[in-house]
C-alpha cells in the first residue's frame, strides 16, 4: 500500500471502529506526514482517543488498515510491530506515570524494557538527558510525580514518551488542566521539539490557540470519519456546521487575535 518515497509515517485507510452497534469510525482515511504537528479536533465522543489507540495498536480496530513507517500495525510480523512501538512515544491525557516511582525511574521504564542490559549509569544518564529535554531541571529527576506542578507532570510525560528517540509522539490532549501561561509554555516545548528533533506530531486537543499556534495542520473528527485534514486557515473555511461553530465562535476569535499579536510581534521583533 505504501510508496517508500512518499512522507507520509501515518497512513489510515478504511478505518471502521464499533462498540456493538454503535459505529465510532466508518471508512475513516488519514494521512500524516513526516515532522508535522497534526492537531486532531472533533467534538466529544467523535473518536479521536480511539483512532490514537486503533494507530498505536492498543484497539483491534473491525476493518480498515492502519500504517505506521510503512509497518501495518496489525498484521506486520511481531518483530516489526515491535521496532514499530519503540518508533512512538504517547502521553496520555492524565499524564500516566507510575505514582511510586520517581521521574527519572518512569522515563527508565521503557528504556530498561527495550534495552534490558544497558548498564545503570548509562540508563540515569539518558533519562537524565531526557528530562532536561522536556524543560524541566535536573533535580526533577529524583522527584515523585506527586511532588511536582501539573505542568512539570505534563514535561515528565514527554520525558518518558522520548525516553527511546521516537521519530513520532502522540499527545492526548496535553493542555488539558493546565493554566494559559503553562499551557503557551508546553505548546512552546512541542514546537521547539518539533524543529529541534523533527518530529512528527499526532496532537488531540480542544485547545484553540495550541491549534493556531504550533499546528501545521488540523484534522477535524466528525460523521464518523475526517472531514477535512489542512492548514487551519483552509480548515476553517470548511462547510460544516460544527466547524462554522468551531472556528468562527467566541473562543476562536480570541486565539486568532491573540495569534495575530503574536504575529505582530515577531514581525516587528525582525
Ligand atoms: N471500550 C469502549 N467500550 C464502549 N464504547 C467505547 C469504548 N471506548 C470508546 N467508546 C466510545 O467510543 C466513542 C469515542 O470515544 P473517544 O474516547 O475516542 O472519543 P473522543 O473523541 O476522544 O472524546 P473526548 O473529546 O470526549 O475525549 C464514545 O462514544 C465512547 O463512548
Amino acid at each position: 500500500m505504501s510508496d517508500p518515497n512518499d512522507d507520509v509515517v501515518i497512513r489510515v485507510r478504511g478505518l471502521v471502529n464499533q462498540f456493538g452497534e454503535h459505529r465510532v469510525h466508518d471508512g475513516l482515511d488519514l494521512d500524516i506526514r513526516r515532522g508535522e504537528i497534526v492537531g486532531i479536533v472533533g467534538g466529544s465522543g467523535t473518536g479521536k482517543s480511539v483512532l490514537m489507540r486503533s494507530i498505536l495498536g492498543l484497539r483491534t480496530f473491525d476493518e480498515g488498515q492502519i500504517e505506521v513507517l510503512g509497518v501495518d500495525v496489525r498484521d506486520a510480523p511481531f518483530r516489526e510491530r515491535q521496532l514499530m512501538k519503540k518508533s512512538t512515544g504517547v502521553l496520555f491525557q492524565d499524564g500516566a506515570l507510575f505514582s511510586s516511582l520517581t521521574v527519572g525511574e518512569n522515563v527508565e521504564v521503557p528504556i530498561k524494557e527495550h534495552y534490558p542490559k544497558l548498564a545503570h549509569n548509562i540508563v540515569y544518564e539518558l533519562a537524565l538527558l531526557k528530562v532536561k529535554l522536556a524543560g524541566l531541571p535536573a533535580d526533577a529527576i529524583s522527584k515523585l510525580p506527586s511532588e511536582l506542578s501539573g505542568g512539570m507532570r505534563k514535561r515528565a510525560g514527554i520525558a518518558r514518551a522520548l525516553a527511546l528517540d521516537p521519530p513520532i509522539v502522540f499527545l492526548d490532549e496535553p493542555t488539558a488542566g493546565l493554566d494559559p501561561i503553562g499551557a503557551a509554555d508546553f505548546d512552546n516545548l512541542v514546537k521547539t521539539l518539533q524543529s529541534a528533533l523533527g518530529l512528527t506530531v499526532f496532537l488531540i486537543t480542544h485547545d484553540l490557540d495550541t491549534l493556531y499556534t504550533i499546528c501545521d495542520r488540523v484534522a477535524v473528527l466528525a460523521d464518523k470519519k475526517v472531514l477535512v485534514n489542512a492548514p487551519i486557515h483552509e480548515v476553517e473555511q470548511f462547510d460544516h456546521p460544527w466547524i462554522q461553530e468551531y472556528f468562527h465562535g467566541p473562543r476562536a476569535r480570541a486565539a486568532q487575535q491573540q495569534q495575530a499579536r503574536i504575529g505582530d510581534a515577531s514581525a516587528k521583533a525582525v
